[in-house]
C-alpha cells in the first residue's frame, strides 16, 4: 500500500546517510556511542541486542567493547531464512550475506534480551521503522513471545513527516541518533 512513498523515502534516507558517512561520521558516531552507553547504563539493561554495523551504521564495536568488559550480555542476529535468530556476540566473525558480519552459530539458549538496540535507514510519523526492505527484524519482534525495550539508532534522524509504515513495520520506544 505504501511501497511507492516507502522506497522513495527509502532511496532518499540512503543517499543521506552514504553522504555522512563519508564526511562527518567521526564525530557523529561518538555522539550517538556516548548517547547509547548512558541509555545502558542509567537503565541498568543487562541482556542486550545490539548488531555488527554496516559502513552507513552507527559503528557500534566500541559500545560492544565496552559493554563486555561491564559483563553485560551481548547479542547479535544470525541470519536464517526469512529472519533472524540471535546469538552471543564473539569472535571470530565471518563476512556473510548483503556484506554481514556475524559471530558462528550457536545452539545455546539465549537469556530474555532487556533491550534491542534497532539501526534503521529512517523513520515515518509514527517513529515505525523503514530498513533495508527485507522484513527481517519486523518477524524478528513478530516471533518473538515479549517485547523487550526498542531504540532505533542512526548516524542522522531521517524522518518523514508522512506516515509511511504498514502495520507490520516495528516502532521505537526510543530514538537515539547524532
Ligand atoms: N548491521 C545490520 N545487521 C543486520 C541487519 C541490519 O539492518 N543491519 N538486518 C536487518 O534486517 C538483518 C540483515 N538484513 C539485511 C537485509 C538487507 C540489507 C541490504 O539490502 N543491504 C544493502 C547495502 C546497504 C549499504 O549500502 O551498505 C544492499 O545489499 O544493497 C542489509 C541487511 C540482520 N543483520
Ligand atoms: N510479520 C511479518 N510476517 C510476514 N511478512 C512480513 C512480516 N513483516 C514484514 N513482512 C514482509 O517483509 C517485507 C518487509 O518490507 P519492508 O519494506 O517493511 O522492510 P523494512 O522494515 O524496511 O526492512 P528490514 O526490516 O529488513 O530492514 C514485506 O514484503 C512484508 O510483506
Amino acid at each position: 500500500m505504501n511501497t511507492n512513498h516507502k522506497s522513495d523515502f527509502r532511496k532518499l534516507c540512503m543517499k543521506r546517510l552514504r553522504s555522512t558517512a563519508l564526511y562527518s561520521k567521526y564525530y557523529k558516531n561518538k555522539i550517538v556511542v556516548k548517547n547509547l552507553k548512558e541509555f545502558i547504563l542509567k537503565n541498568e539493561f543487562q541482556n542486550i541486542l545490539l548488531y555488527i554495523p554496516l559502513d552507513i551504521e552507527v559503528d557500534t564495536k566500541p559500545l560492544i567493547n565496552i559493554l563486555r568488559k561491564m559483563k553485560k550480555n551481548i547479542y547479535v542476529p544470525y541470519m536464517k531464512g526469512d529472519s533472524f535468530k540471535i546469538v552471543k556476540y564473539r569472535l571470530p566473525l565471518k563476512k556473510k550475506k548483503f556484506g554481514i558480519y556475524e559471530p558462528n552459530n550457536s545452539f545455546l539458549n539465549p537469556s530474555r534480551i532487556d533491550i534491542a538496540i534497532v539501526p534503521v535507514v529512517g523513520i515515518d510519523a509514527l517513529n515505525k521503522r523503514i530498513g533495508y526492505g527485507k522484513g527481517m527484524y519486523d518477524r524478528f519482534f513478530y516471533r518473538l513471545k515479549y517485547k523487550p525495550v526498542i531504540v532505533f539508532t542512526q548516524l542522522i534522524l531521517c524522518k518523514s513527516k508522512e506516515i509511511l509504515s504498514d502495520n507490520y513495520d516495528i516502532k521505537a520506544d526510543f530514538i537515539i541518533t547524532g
